[in-house]
């Protein structure tokens, strides 16, 4: 499926997993300055998401590709953002944009991550919203527990 080049972030710990995924859902933008996004529609986004650490657990993983795309898959697939508990009207920060998406992205899967072990973390979300539109986000070292 997306099998694309996408920008890597620098670290030097010993492994890097990404996992490619996409998921249906509804938006709108609520904002003036939003023009046509202030209108219900829907895309098809696609998520890289890259996660690293040193160290396995014990089943040979960093983490399992497929808890980082349930995460995710789960919760937005055919959904509305704007519903989601995670994004809200009230102010900018969590407006559903994909500038916004991307960074709850990295939070609900860094959340998981802090709860493993061998504490992997998430390094990059890459997300991209329309086939010429995206956004990466990257986590800062004060964003780490
Ligand atoms: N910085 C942002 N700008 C825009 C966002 C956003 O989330 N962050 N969102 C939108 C719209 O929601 C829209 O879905 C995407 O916009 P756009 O790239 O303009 O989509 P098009 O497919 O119409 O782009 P073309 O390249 O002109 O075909 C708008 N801006
Ligand atoms: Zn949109």
């Amino acid at each position: 499926m997306m099998q694309q080049i996408y920008p890597a972030p620098a670290h030097d710990f010993r492994y890097e997993l990404n996992k490619d995924f996409q998921f249906a859902a509804a938006h709108y933008v609520p904002h003036d300055e939003a023009g046509a996004c202030r209108n219900l529609h829907g895309h098809t986004y696609f998520a890289n998401i890259t996660v690293a650490g040193d160290e396995l657990n014990d089943s040979g993983f960093l983490v399992n590709f497929q808890l980082i795309k349930s995460l995710i898959h789960n919760r937005f697939d055919h959904t509305i953002l704007n519903n989601d508990a995670l994004f809200s009207e009230d102010t900018s920060e969590r407006f559903p944009t994909t500038e916004v998406v991307a960074r709850i992205i990295w939070e609900v899967v860094q959340k998981e991550l802090d709860d493993t072990p061998n504490k992997p973390k998430c390094l990059q979300v890459y997300l991209r919203e329309t086939p010429t539109s995206y956004v990466v986000y990257r986590p800062k070292k004060g964003d780490f527990l």
